[in-house]
């Protein structure tokens, strides 16, 4: 049997591989959300490693608030800089191949064409610089791993995203402002989770950094759009192009993944 370990396993992602793995029979799945295994406290990571000893490590943990980031951005680089430096070499000693999940907000945004892996990153938000940080530290200490960068993640059913927020907000508003100015791929986390499972299944040897999005590009705007209509919900509510939707942190104007 293959071990996995997967932290972070209380978000979204985890969330949605847990339900997943009953139809992975020859695959042995170990789920630790952060109050088990801190990614921040590196005795806690080793601890586990050593009990568990792992063939994969999965990494879902992150610091995710994107708005809260740019107020507590030691926040952010204590778990997705540090966390995964940490993460890494544990691996290392483990020989545990680690497969990372990094974001479209390490891209600047100002391209006009989908994003590829040779593309040099450049952050415009604490979040985005975060991660970065987090994937070079992957990159310098290990030989062998995953690092897969995906965009506007969402599930229907975990989690907290914007497929979730426009249906709460459609319960007590008629009209709701949607940022028409940035552009991206909204990318279904079930099947990011199968892309990683099958990584593990085929025992896929093709390491390094790869892009993983569903393909669609479109605004905030478009996809609220679509989310209204895919619940039926468009004569309650209407979608209003907003041009200046004010937030706390800057966001990529264009960030799509090429696969
Ligand atoms: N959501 C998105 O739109 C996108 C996400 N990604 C990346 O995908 C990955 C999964 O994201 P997603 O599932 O959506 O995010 P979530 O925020 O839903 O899940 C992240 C999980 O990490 C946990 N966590 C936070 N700090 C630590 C820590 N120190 N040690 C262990 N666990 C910790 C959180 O636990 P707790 O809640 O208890 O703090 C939470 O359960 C992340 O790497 C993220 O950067 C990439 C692109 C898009
Ligand atoms: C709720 C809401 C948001 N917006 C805008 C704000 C923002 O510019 C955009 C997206 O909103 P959110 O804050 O939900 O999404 P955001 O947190 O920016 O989502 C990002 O999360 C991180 C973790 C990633 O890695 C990215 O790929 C991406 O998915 O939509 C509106 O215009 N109207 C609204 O009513």
């Amino acid at each position: 049997m293959t071990k996995v370990l997967v932290t972070g396993a209380g978000g979204q992602l985890g969330k949605t591989i847990e339900k997943l793995t009953q139809d992975y029979a020859n695959i042995n799945f170990f789920f630790t959300s952060s109050s088990d295994l801190d990614i921040t406290k590196a005795s806690v990571i080793e601890k586990y490693f050593k009990e568990y000893n792992p063939d994969y490590c999965i990494n879902c943990a992150a610091y995710t608030n994107v708005e809260q980031a740019e107020k507590e951005p030691e926040k952010a680089f204590s778990v997705n800089a540090e966390g995964v430096r940490d993460l890494s070499l544990v691996c290392k000693e483990y020989n545990t191949l680690l497969i990372h999940i990094s974001t479209d907000y390490v891209f600047d945004g100002k391209k006009a064409r989908p994003y590829t892996t040779e593309d040099t990153p450049n952050p415009i938000n604490e979040y985005g610089k975060s991660k970065l940080v987090g994937e070079k530290y992957i990159q310098q200490i290990l030989k062998k791993y995953f690092i897969i960068r995906t965009s506007w993640l969402y599930s229907k059913e975990f989690g907290k995203n914007f497929y979730k927020t426009i249906l709460e907000k459609a319960k007590t508003e008629k009209e709701m402002y949607i940022t028409t100015q940035q552009t991206g791929c909204p990318t279904d986390a079930e099947n990011l989770a199968v892309y990683m499972i099958s990584i593990i299944e085929n025992n896929t040897e093709k390491y390094g950094l790869h892009h993983f999005c569903d393909g669609e590009a479109m605004t905030w705007y478009d996809f609220a759009k679509k989310i209204i209509l895919e619940n039926k919900l468009t004569e309650q509510v209407k979608i209003v192009e907003a041009k200046n939707y004010r937030t706390f942190a800057r966001r990529p104007e264009y960030s799509v993944l090429r696969n």
